[in-house]
């Protein structure tokens, strides 16, 4: 369907004023671009791959966008978004510029239009993961690649977090393993851990959109065969018994998982725990030491910490 893009240039103050007319004339949603806000982004949960110099913004003022479909009367509706925004300073906001522009955009267009700030990204010495929409070839031979759509699911594999257990599983792992993966998000630790030779893995999320969008990107990595997706608290119920156990998750949940690691992993069995951000270090540390875990080595990225313990093994 084609679309007509409605955009109001304005000051700060109006924003509000004016995504509320944009909206009461029909847009389901509104844009805005506001230079305050462009000053205050960081790169944050979602934002991995984000490089934040070449993300568009304004430098002042802002613009507020509403979308219109070709059924409506666009010259009608123009006309009366230039009459209402103009009497806003009777309420006592200053609209200025308020310019209004109009101009058609096709729905794919806006739909993917967050894609482009995705490219390719070398995580680890060996580890490339490749947006899906991205046509990459390996610069060496020892390179693995990792297909991936981000989707709405957490884990483009370029956070530190993320970063941090691909680290840990590239030098921890040596093949034929069975591994679990808690807090999936997109699959992206099981995909990986396959490709550096795990053998049997399960992958578990609470959330369901994460366990859709893991097992779509499992597809679009065809030599990966031996991963499980499915929805799960943590591991409870879980009864395998691992050579290794990865998950990125907060500290807060990581502490109540640390018991039931201990039992879903073999004597001597790994434990790769990250998203501790590194006040909660020794919470989590003192939680592990609590079930007789050996802290092996904490990794360290911005202000993120991984922990990689070991199970005693049964002479220990
Ligand atoms: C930080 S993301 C990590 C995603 C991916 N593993 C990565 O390393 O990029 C944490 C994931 O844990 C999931 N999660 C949170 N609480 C959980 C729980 N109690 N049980 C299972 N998964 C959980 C979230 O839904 C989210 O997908």
């Amino acid at each position: 369907m084609k679309w007509t893009e409605i955009s109001v240039q304005t000051s700060n103050e109006a924003v509000d004023a004016i995504s509320h007319i944009l909206e009461a004339k029909g847009s389901k949603g509104v844009k805005i671009e506001d230079a305050a806000d462009y000053k205050k982004l960081r790169a944050g949960k979602y934002g991995e791959i984000l490089d934040l110099a070449e993300i568009p913004h304004i430098e002042s003022g802002a613009i507020v966008t509403g979308y219109y479909p070709e059924t409506e009367n666009i010259e009608e509706i123009v006309t009366q978004i230039k009459a209402q925004t103009a009497q806003l300073s009777e309420f006592g906001l200053n609209p200025a510029p308020a310019t209004v522009i109009q101009k058609p955009l096709e729905e794919t267009e806006w739909q993917t239009a967050w894609k482009k700030y995705y490219h390719p990204v070398r995580v680890t010495r060996y580890l490339t993961v490749v947006p899906e929409w991205e046509d990459y070839q390996k610069t060496d031979t020892a390179e693995k690649i990792l297909k991936l759509d981000p989707g709405m699911a957490f884990g483009t594999g370029t956070h530190p977090t993320t970063k941090l257990c691909l680290q840990a599983l590239e030098m921890y792992l040596r093949g034929g393993e069975a591994l679990l993966d808690v807090g999936t998000g997109s699959g992206v630790l099981s995909i990986a851990a396959s490709k550096m030779g795990a053998r049997d893995i399960q992958a578990f999320d609470l959330d369901q959109v994460a366990v859709d969008s893991a097992m779509e990107n499992l597809k679009l990595n065809s030599d990966v065969q031996n991963v499980k997706i499915k929805a799960n608290n943590l591991l409870t119920g879980i009864t395998t018994q691992a050579d290794m156990i990865v998950a990125n998750i907060l500290a807060e949940i990581i502490v109540p998982l640390v018991p039931q690691a201990k039992a879903c992993l073999k004597p001597g069995g790994l434990f790769i725990t990250s998203g501790i951000i590194k006040d909660k270090l020794a919470e989590v540390e003192t939680e592990l030491e609590k079930y007789h875990f050996e802290v092996i080595e904490v990794l360290q990225m911005k202000d993120w910490r991984a922990i990689v313990a070991k199970k005693p093994s049964e002479k220990e």
